[in-house]
């Protein structure tokens, strides 16, 4: 069970969290600290160490060195490292999730469920790396025209070397060992810059893998803005591969990175189409957990209904009957919405608010705001002439434009840079798949809202949404390359039967 001396080396005397190098849990020699507010008092809750860039050089050199001898780790020890991890976390949940609570203000249910989650994460990863690593190819040369089998080539996936994981704010526990465990089962050593907000529920996580027997090097937390050490760490020439969760800021990122391969998981505008013959039950259901839960914080929020006209009515009244009865408050005490992550945020959402507003948007709840914490606020009757009608909120914030059809629909969704879900309601089947063919999305959901759980599931963005594809396998398999092993024989090798 967890006891108290689990977590007790990841923070200094002086009550800053420390950053994690070689091995050790160190202070920073800059002497300066980093504050992490408390989403809901805007308090100063916690400090962390303000990395500097010969810190970084630190990590990476120290990551480059254990990658050597992990490299050369069977497969079934690395399978075992982490499945110890996933079991720690299970072990010592509790708090973990309260840094989630204290940090990002995550109803505690939820924050609960993302270390649990994480774990489970963790696991799948290490039996699907067994098997998906432990196979290659045998080509031989004689299915290629002219040729005779003289030439047998081994195919075979090596690791990228260091791998630089970049996880967000809202997930700064699951979407760090998403790129944690399967770099980790693929060979590679990593370089972690947690969320400025998340960054003490990371280390947490962090210390689970060096309670279970991480080698030392293997992964090292640089602690820091990200502002100010960010383009020293993606820029850095240590860097084998950039896996990064977040906003618009992975765009930046990915027009200044190097010669390695990438996986952006960045911003969504998810739309939820309701069709005419949908049952308005569960697309009403679906758009309050999907568009509320987390105070919609979640990538894969519903940021905008695209319901036709004839059952606009039905919908609304079912939505904002539902929002009447969403609890609001801390996160403390499990309250549905509770405040957004930051005072920048809350502004930034309530200027849409007040955008929509001034460009005629019937308020279907009123708006209310209280320092970082917003209503869940609906808004109907919305136009494409304003900007929540395309740009991600980030927030308690649902839009419902009413649509002639579903192609009008469909034609507003693929007109956005943002193309990472969405999902469409209707009973007909056919019509569904032709509605999902028609998107331009990375996932579209038939009759339920967007999520990127369960995490073996693909989960990529298009456009601005991202680069490469997410999800075990696939994670997997972009922090792999491919090496062929060409064997030429004096005489050709048919083995006979
Ligand atoms: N597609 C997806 O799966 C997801 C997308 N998102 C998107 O992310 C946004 C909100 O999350 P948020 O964390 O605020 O996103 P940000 O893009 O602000 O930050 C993401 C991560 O990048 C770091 N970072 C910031 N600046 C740099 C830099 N110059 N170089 C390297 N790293 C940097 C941040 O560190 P620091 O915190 O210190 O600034 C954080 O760890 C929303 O747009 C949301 O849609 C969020 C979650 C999932
Ligand atoms: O970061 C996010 O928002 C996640 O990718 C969303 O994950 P979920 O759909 O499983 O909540």
């Amino acid at each position: 069970m967890a006891g108290d001396t689990f977590y007790k080396e990841i923070r200094a005397a002086g009550g800053a969290y420390k950053w994690h190098c070689d091995g050790a849990w160190r202070e920073s020699t800059s002497g300066k600290t980093v504050g992490v507010s408390n989403p809901a008092t805007r308090a100063r809750e916690y400090e962390v160490q303000a990395c500097t860039q010969a810190e970084v050089d630190e990590a990476f050199a120290a990551a480059k060195a254990a990658q050597k001898g992990w490299a050369r780790t069977p497969l079934w020890q690395r399978a075992a490292l982490l499945h110890k991890v996933a079991a720690l976390m299970r072990d010592h949940a509790q708090p973990m999730a309260d840094c989630l609570v204290k940090e990002i203000a995550k109803p505690s249910k939820d924050a609960l469920s993302e270390v649990i989650r994480s774990a489970d994460l963790i696991d799948y990863t290490a039996e699907e790396g067994l098997r998906a690593l432990g196979e290659g190819a045998l080509l031989t040369s004689d299915s290629f025209p002219g040729q005779t089998r003289n030439k047998l080539c081994l195919v075979s996936k090596v690791p990228l070397g260091v791998v630089l994981a970049i996880p967000p704010f809202n997930y700064p526990v699951n979407l760090a060992v998403s790129k944690l465990a399967p770099a980790l089962m693929a060979g590679n050593a990593v370089v972690l810059k947690p969320p400025s907000q998340g960054v003490v529920a990371g280390s947490h996580m962090l210390q689970c893998f060096v309670k279970a027997g991480l080698p030392k090097g293997l992964v090292n937390m640089v602690t820091g803005k990200g502002s100010e050490i960010g383009d020293y760490l993606t820029g850095h020439p240590a860097v084998n591969c950039i896996s990064f969760t977040g906003g618009d800021t992975g765009i930046a990122i990915s027009r200044k990175a190097g010669m390695v391969p990438m996986q952006m998981e960045l911003g969504g505008k998810d739309a939820c189409i309701v069709c005419s013959d949908a049952d308005i039950d569960l697309a009403a259901k679906a758009v309050l957990k999907g568009g509320f839960s987390y105070s919609g914080q979640r990538c894969t929020a519903v940021k905008l209904v695209l319901v036709v006209k004839e059952v606009a009515d039905a919908l609304a009244a079912k939505v904002a009957a539902g929002v009447e009865k969403l609890r609001v408050g801390m996160p403390e005490d499990d309250c549905d919405i509770t405040p957004v992550v930051s005072e920048s945020s809350a502004n930034f959402i309530e200027g849409l608010v007040e955008d929509a507003r001034q460009k005629g948007a019937k308020f279907l709840t009123p708006y209310r705001r209280e320092g970082n914490l917003i209503w869940p606020t609906l808004l109907d009757h919305v136009t494409p002439e304003m900007r929540i009608a395309w740009e991600e909120p980030f927030g308690p914030v649902v839009p419902i434009m009413r649509v002639a059809s579903a192609d009008e629909a469909v034609a507003h969704c693929n007109a956005n840079n943002l193309a990472l879900q969405g999902c469409v309601f209707t009973r007909d089947i056919n019509k569904a798949i032709a509605i999902s063919d028609a998107m331009e999305t990375g996932t579209v959901q038939i009759n339920a809202a967007p999520a990127r759980g369960p995490d073996h599931f693909p989960f990529q963005g298009f456009r601005d949404s991202g680069i490469g594809s997410q999800g075990i396998r696939n994670s997997l398999a972009m922090m792999v390359k491919t090496k062929s092993t060409v064997v030429n024989l004096d005489k050709d090798s048919y083995a006979s039967g």
